[in-house]
C-alpha cells in the first residue's frame, strides 16, 4: 500500500490492520486517537518543535514511517514462509567419537528424544534452537530446507523459527490472560487480535482441564493452566515451524491433545520425554547416549497397538487421580482395571 493511501485511511481501520503503527508514533510521543481522524491529519497537527526534538521534519517523518511499514510487512511475509525440512548433521559425542548421522525431519513429524539423565537430550534441542553450525559442544550442524541458516535467521532464530516450551513456566508479568494473549498477538503482527484472543483462550481452557477466565491474572494460573496457555499460544499464534518441548509429561495438561494440536498446525515437533505414551505417539525416537544420537527407532505397528492399550490404562489412571483430587476413597479391581 502506498504512503498516501495509509495517510488517508481512517485510524480505526489502519490500526486494526497494522497495530504496529501505534508503536511507531508512540516512540515519538505522538499518541494516536482510536477514532475519528486520519493519520495524515494527526501528523499535520504535530508541532514542528516536537519533530525537531527527534531531528525530523514532516517530510522526513513520512519517509521513515513508509520505510517502517515496508519493513514490518516484509517481516510478516517472511514469517509466513514456512520451513519444510530440518536436517541434523551429526557432530561428535562426549568422547569425541563421530556421530554418523544425517537426519531429515519434515513438517508434521513428531520426534521424541530419549535417553538417560545427562545423556545430551537438551543439548540436541539447544543445537536445533540456535541452528548450530558446528559451533556448539556437539559440533552438530542444522540445515533448514537443505541449507545452512543465514546469520539473520540465526540471530532471530528463537523468535522466528523455533518455539520452545520448557519445563519452567513462571509468569512474572502483572497481566490478565487477555492482555497477555493480546500482547503476544500484537508482537507477532497478527491482524485479527480479538479472534486470536478467543482462539488461544478456548484452546488453553480445553487443554488445562480446570477452567480460568480471560480476566485471571497470569500470575494466578496454576502450573498446568500456565503450561496450557503457553502451548495454545505456540500452536495458534506462533509462526515458528519448529516446536521444541522439554518434558510435557509433568505439565498437568492433556498431553495427547496438546500433541495433536501441534501436529495439526503443520509443525515439526521435537520432544524430550520419558513418558511411554508420548514416546509412542511420535513417529520415531532418537536415542541419545553419551552426547550422541546412538540410534533412531521408528515406531512400529506393534508399538502403535500397544499405545492404544496404554491410552486405556492412562484414562483409567486419570479417573483414579480425579478421585484422589476429590478426596474420595479409592477402590478398584486390578483385573477389571486392566481388562
Ligand atoms: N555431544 C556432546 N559433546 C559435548 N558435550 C555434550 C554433548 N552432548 C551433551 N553435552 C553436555 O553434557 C551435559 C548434559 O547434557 P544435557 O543437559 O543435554 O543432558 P539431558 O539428557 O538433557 O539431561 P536431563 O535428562 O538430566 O535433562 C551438558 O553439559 C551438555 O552440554
Amino acid at each position: 500500500m502506498m504512503l498516501d493511501e495509509l495517510l488517508q485511511q481512517p485510524l480505526p481501520q489502519l490500526l486494526k490492520e497494522r497495530p504496529y503503527v501505534r508503536d511507531f508514533f508512540a516512540a515519538m510521543g505522538i499518541p494516536l486517537p482510536s477514532k475519528g481522524q486520519r493519520l495524515g491529519q494527526v501528523i499535520d497537527a504535530v508541532p514542528a518543535e516536537q519533530l525537531t526534538e527527534f531531528g525530523l521534519d514532516r517530510q522526513e517523518l513520512m519517509t521513515q514511517f513508509a520505510e517502517f511499514v515496508k519493513q514490518m510487512e516484509q517481516f510478516k511475509a517472511g514469517a509466513a514462509q514456512p520451513v519444510r525440512t530440518v536436517t541434523i548433521l551429526g557432530g561428535c559425542d562426549k568422547a569425541g567419537q563421530p556421530e554418523e548421522i544425517q537426519l531429515e525431519l519434515t513438517v508434521g513429524d513428531v520426534v521424541c528424544v530419549v535417553g538417560p539423565t545427562g545423556s545430551g537430550k537438551s543439548r540436541l534441542l539447544a543445537d536445533i534452537e540456535c541452528l548450530a553450525q558446528g559451533d556448539t559442544p556437539s559440533g552438530r550442524r542444522i540445515l533448514l530446507d537443505g541449507e545452512p541458516a543465514d546469520e539473520s535467521a540465526r540471530l532471530a532464530g528463537e523468535t522466528r523459527l523455533v518455539a520452545q516450551l520448557s519445563q519452567n513456566m513462571n509468569f512474572v508479568m502483572d497481566l490478565s490472560v487477555q492482555e497477555f494473549i493480546a500482547l503476544h498477538a500484537e508482537s507477532r503482527l497478527v491482524d485479527d487480535i480479538d479472534g486470536a484472543i478467543e482462539q488461544v483462550f478456548a484452546t488453553a481452557v480445553d487443554l488445562a482441564g480446570e477452567p480460568f477466565t480471560l480476566a485471571t491474572p497470569v500470575t494466578a494460573l496454576s502450573g498446568g493452566q500456565s503450561r496450557a496457555l503457553m502451548i495454545a499460544d505456540v500452536a495458534c499464534l506462533s509462526a515458528s515451524p519448529i516446536v521444541l518441548i522439554d518434558e510435557i509429561e509433568n505439565a498437568g495438561v492433556d498431553r495427547r491433545r496438546a500433541l495433536e494440536l501441534l501436529v495439526k498446525q503443520e509443525k515439526i515437533v521435537l520432544m524430550a520425554t520419558h513418558d511411554p505414551i508420548l514416546a509412542l505417539s511420535g513417529h520415531r525416537r532418537l536415542v541419545i547416549k553419551n552426547g550422541g544420537i546412538a540410534a533412531v527407532i521408528e515406531t512400529s505397528d506393534e508399538e502403535r497397538r500397544g499405545l492404544e492399550q496404554l491410552n486405556v490404562l492412562d484414562r483409567k489412571l486419570a479417573e483414579l487421580r480425579d478421585q484422589v483430587r476429590q478426596g474420595r476413597r479409592i477402590s478398584f479391581d486390578l483385573d477389571l482395571f486392566l481388562s
